[in-house]
C-alpha cells in the first residue's frame, strides 16, 4: 500500500488540526486531495512526509511504518512539488541543473553528475515539453515553465509517490491546461500521484480517486465520480453548487446563493 493512515489526529495547543483521518492509497490509484483554505491539506502532507507525527493513530507510507524507519530514506522515494520548494530555488540556476539536483534532493547542484544523469534530466525536460529551457535560468521562466521543471526535478529521483501541491496556482487558463496535459502524461506510467487543489475542474480523469477534507476531517473518500456529486459538493462547501461532467472533467457552478452574495 502506498499510504495507510488509520485514525490519525494532530493537535496543536487546544486546536485539533486533523481529526481521526482514515485514508488508504493503493499503488494503481492516483488521488486528488480537495479542501478549502485551512482545511488541513498541508498538515496532512507534512504528516505523510514525516515532518510531523500524529498525536494519535497510525500511519505507514510506502509500506514503512513511522517510528520504525529512517524518514530521510523514505523521503527519497517521495517527490513533493510545492510553492515553498519554488521559493527555495536559486534564480540563477539553469533548468538542467535544477532537474539534476533532484537526484540528490538538494537545492543547488553540488554533487558530481555523469553523462547518463544529464541524458536522463534532458529526457525528463523533453517529456514535459520544456527541453528548450535546459540552459535557461530559473528567474527567466514563466510560472508554468517553472512548475514543469520542478516536476521533472521530482521525477529525477524516480519517486514512488509524487505529491503535486496546488501546481496550477498563478497560471492563466491556457498555461493551466498545458500543465495538466503534462501531468496526465506523467500519470500514465509514472509514480502514484497525490494532486492537491481547491479547484474541482483540475481533477483530470486519471485521478481515479478523490479525498475531500473539511475542517480537519475526511468529508468523503472514494472513486472520483462517486464523490463529486452536486449534492455532496453542496454539503462540502456549505453553498449550493452544481457539478457538470464534460469530457471526463468536472466543472463546478455556484448557484446564485443569497447567503453568498449578500455576505459582504
Ligand atoms: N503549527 C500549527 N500551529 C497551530 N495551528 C496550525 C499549525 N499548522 C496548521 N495550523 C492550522 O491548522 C489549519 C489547517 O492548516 P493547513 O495549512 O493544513 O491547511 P490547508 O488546507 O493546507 O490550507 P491552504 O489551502 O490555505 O494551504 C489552519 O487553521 C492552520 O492555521
Amino acid at each position: 500500500m502506498v499510504i495507510d493512515i488509520q485514525q490519525a489526529s494532530w493537535e496543536r495547543g487546544d486546536k485539533q488540526v486533523l481529526r481521526d483521518i482514515n485514508w488508504k492509497v493503493q499503488p494503481n490509484e492516483h488521488w486528488c486531495l480537495l479542501g478549502l483554505n485551512g482545511s488541513g491539506k498541508t498538515t496532512l502532507l507534512n504528516m505523510i512526509n514525516g515532518y510531523i507525527w500524529p498525536t494519535s493513530g497510525q500511519l505507514s507510507v510506502l509500506g514503512k511504518k513511522f517510528g520504525e524507519y529512517d524518514l530521510r530514506e523514505l523521503r527519497k522515494s517521495i517527490g513533493w512539488v510545492s510553492t515553498s520548494l519554488q521559493q527555495k530555488l536559486y534564480g540563477s540556476e539553469n533548468a538542467i541543473n535544477i532537474v539534476l539536483s533532484g537526484k540528490f534532493a538538494t537545492i543547488g547542484l553540488y554533487d558530481h553528475t555523469n553523462e547518463a544523469d544529464r541524458d536522463q534530466a534532458l529526457a525528463l525536460l523533453t517529456s514535459l515539453g520544456c527541453a528548450y529551457l535546459a540552459e535557461r535560468t530559473y528567474d527567466t521562466m514563466s510560472q508554468g515553465e517553472r512548475q514543469r521543471v520542478l516536476i521533472a526535478r521530482a521525477l529525477m529521483a524516480k519517486p514512488k509517490l509524487l505529491i503535486l501541491d496546488e501546481p496550477c496556482t498563478g497560471l492563466d487558463v491556457f498555461a493551466r491546461e498545458q500543465l495538466l496535459s503534462m501531468i496526465h502524461k506523467v500519470a500514465k506510467d509514472g509514480p502514484t500521484i497525490i494532486y492537491v487543489t481547491h479547484h474541482v475542474e483540475e481533477i483530470l480523469p486519471c485521478f481515479s480517486h478523490t479525498l475531500l477534507i473539511k475542517q480537519g476531517e475526511v468529508f468523503a473518500a472514494g472513486a472520483t465520480n462517486d464523490v463529486l456529486t452536486s449534492e455532496r459538493m453542496s454539503r462540502f462547501f456549505d453553498v449550493p453548487v452544481e457539478i457538470e461532467r464534460r469530457d471526463g472533467r468536472n466543472w463546478l457552478f455556484v448557484k446564485q446563493s443569497e447567503s453568498l452574495w449578500n455576505s459582504n
